[in-house]
């Protein structure tokens, strides 16, 4: 079995963790190094995985993914450049830092180490993540391969150069905080029309979970999904003015273009 090193166990990689043993991976095969020993033993006791330094797991992981925050990442790849990693072991690094590129990690490793850029996002714990990946300048195919592998057992997986990654990053990497967002919205409205919180959070989540299912299955666009919901000079439409009036769609467009803008900018620091 694959074995995998998990460098970095904050958020996302608690995520990752979780996804891959809730598919049937063995905790055997995850090994974690993570900086903060408190948050060490917590992932230890939570998931029975290993966790020991970035050199021990490095080296004996055939999947090295390196999850900690883009002003961390320089500190790692200066530590994996002093282990004992191999190509021709059949070794690859996946990267799942936003805006920090591939040719930030190749010239410190050995000559030719493939590294994999992905864009993840949180509801790979509860399997339902959708990632993207890129290859870097050495990954081959068959890395490519091996990393979808991995990733379809939590998720979706597309494939995208990595040019599209920062505008990946505003879209599906941040995305679960906009639906969120749109959720404390409607529930403080919901509260605010006098349903309780319990019940509106029942009425918010499944027609959430319903709607993405019908955008999923339907083959119908979102603009005709919304335009049968809204009746003539109905409820719907009432809403929707207000939502329009108050600027909804360009504050998405300008919202996913400063995330984009900010995943760029986090890369290009230091360089
Ligand atoms: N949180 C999210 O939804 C997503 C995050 N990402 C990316 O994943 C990376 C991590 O993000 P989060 O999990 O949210 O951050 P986080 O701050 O929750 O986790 C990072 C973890 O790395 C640890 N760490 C830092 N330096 C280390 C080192 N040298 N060795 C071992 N462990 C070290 C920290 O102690 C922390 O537990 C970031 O680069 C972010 O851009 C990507 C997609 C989604
Ligand atoms: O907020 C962030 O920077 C990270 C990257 C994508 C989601 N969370």
């Amino acid at each position: 079995m694959t074995r995998i090193a998990l460098i970095g166990g904050g958020r996302i990689g608690e995520a990752l963790l979780a996804g891959l043993l809730d598919a049937g991976r063995a905790a055997k095969d995850l090994v974690v190094a993570e900086a903060v020993p408190a948050r060490a033993a917590e992932l230890e006791e939570l998931f029975g995985v290993r966790v020991t330094t970035v050199a021990d797991a490095a080296e004996g992981a055939d999947i090295i993914v390196v999850a900690v925050k883009p002003a961390d990442v320089d500190a790692v790849i200066n530590e994996l450049a002093t282990v004992d990693i191999d190509a021709e072991r059949e070794q690859l690094i996946v990267t799942m830092a936003a805006g920090i590129p591939t040719s930030r990690f190749e010239p410190k490793l050995p000559a030719g180490f493939p590294v994999v850029r992905v864009m993840p996002n949180t509801p790979m714990l509860v399997g339902e993540g959708m990632t993207a990946v890129a290859p870097g300048r050495y990954a081959k195919e068959s890395h490519v391969e091996l990393v979808r592998e991995l990733l379809t057992s939590v998720g979706k997986v597309v494939t995208v150069t990595e040019s599209q990654m920062d505008a990946v990053t505003a879209v599906s990497g941040s995305g679960p905080a906009y639906f969120f967002l749109v959720v404390e919205a409607m529930m403080e409205a919901a509260v605010g029309l006098g349903i309780t919180h319990r019940t509106a959070k029942t009425l918010i989540v499944q027609t959430m979970i319903g709607s993405a299912a019908m955008l999923e299955r339907s083959g119908d666009s979102a603009y005709e999904l919304r335009a049968a919901v809204t009746s003539p000079a109905g409820t719907t439409a009432a809403a929707v003015r207000v939502l329009e009036e108050k600027g909804l769609r360009s504050a998405f467009i300008e919202a996913l273009r400063a995330s984009r803008d900010r995943s760029a900018e986090q890369g290009a620091v230091n360089e």
